[in-house]
């Protein structure tokens, strides 16, 4: 089980570039005294994908809304590429992207638009930030979209140019909350598919989170979360073994005592 090695936060401005993508360390946190996370640890390393897999209600978007600050922590730690985020805020998310649950392209913009005014707030000189736009785009298979506006694309579209978006500062981390929703199931498995072979070509760890398991591949890491606690943490192998279960559905359920159904 992938438990160990998370760092002595805050320690240093200028890490020396081994640090894991993600490092949380025994975060908590509470809405109005009532507790969502309980002591979560886990660590992320670069080119790594976990799938955090947790029912409604598990704490996923709590955990995703204090990796990107929108609400503060007083208990634990978090660290970017070696950068504590209530220290070095702006360091640390200069090396993450994020994909939010409820998508945040302008529809009455352009592909392009949106991606240089997403640039343009993390500094890119306008050249810079068309040759990553492209760069990106390509990536994500929508190269000939630039000059279409947001509001005629498909929703699988829209998913990945938020993707693209999410990429466009290179950064170390790119978090997904619960991407696929409203996508058709064709659409879902391609998305999926695609976010594995980005996470393979640029090595960039990804935070997938869902309570699908049809989203998780053989080969990935699964962080189990049910009632903001880690239940299981390790391949996917490990985590059925873990539960004395035939597969990772099963697992699932007996982990979460049958929540997600
Ligand atoms: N703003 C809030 N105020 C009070 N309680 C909240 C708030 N947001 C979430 N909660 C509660 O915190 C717990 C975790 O919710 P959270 O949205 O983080 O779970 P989730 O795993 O993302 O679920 P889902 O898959 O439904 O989005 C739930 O019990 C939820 O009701």
């Amino acid at each position: 089980m992938a438990t160990t090695g998370v760092l002595e936060q805050g320690e240093r401005d200028e890490p020396p570039g081994d640090e894991p993508a993600l490092s949380v360390r025994d975060l908590g946190f509470s809405y109005s005294g009532q507790p969502v996370l309980e002591s979560l640890s886990f660590v992320l390393r670069a080119g790594e994908f976990a799938v955090l897999l947790g029912p409604n209600g598990a704490g996923k978007t709590t955990l995703f809304s204090l990796i990107t600050r929108l609400y503060a922590y007083r208990q634990g730690g978090i660290c970017i590429g070696g950068h504590d985020l209530n220290r070095h805020s702006v360091q640390a998310h200069a090396r993450m992207g994020v994909v939010f649950q409820q998508p945040t392209l302008d529809l009455d913009l352009t592909v392009r638009q949106n991606l240089t005014y997403h640039a343009a707030l993390h500094g890119m000189a306008p050249a810079e930030a068309r040759r990553r736009a492209s760069l990106q785009l390509a990536r994500v298979g929508l190269q000939d979209s630039l000059r279409q506006r947001v509001r005629h694309l498909s929703g699988g579209q829209r998913r990945r140019i938020e993707i693209a978006r999410g990429l466009l500062h290179d950064p170390q981390l790119l978090l997904l909350d619960e991407p696929t929703v409203g996508l058709d199931i064709a659409s879902r498995r391609a998305l999926v598919d695609h976010v594995h072979q980005l996470c393979r070509e640029q090595g960039v760890a990804v935070l997938w989170a869902t309570h699908l398991i049809d989203e998780v591949h053989p080969d990935d890491r699964v962080i189990v979360l049910h009632r903001g606690q880690i239940r299981a943490d390790g391949s996917v192998t490990e985590v059925v073994s873990h539960a004395g279960s035939a597969s990772i559905g099963e697992a699932f359920d007996r982990l979460t005592q049958g929540a997600a159904r």
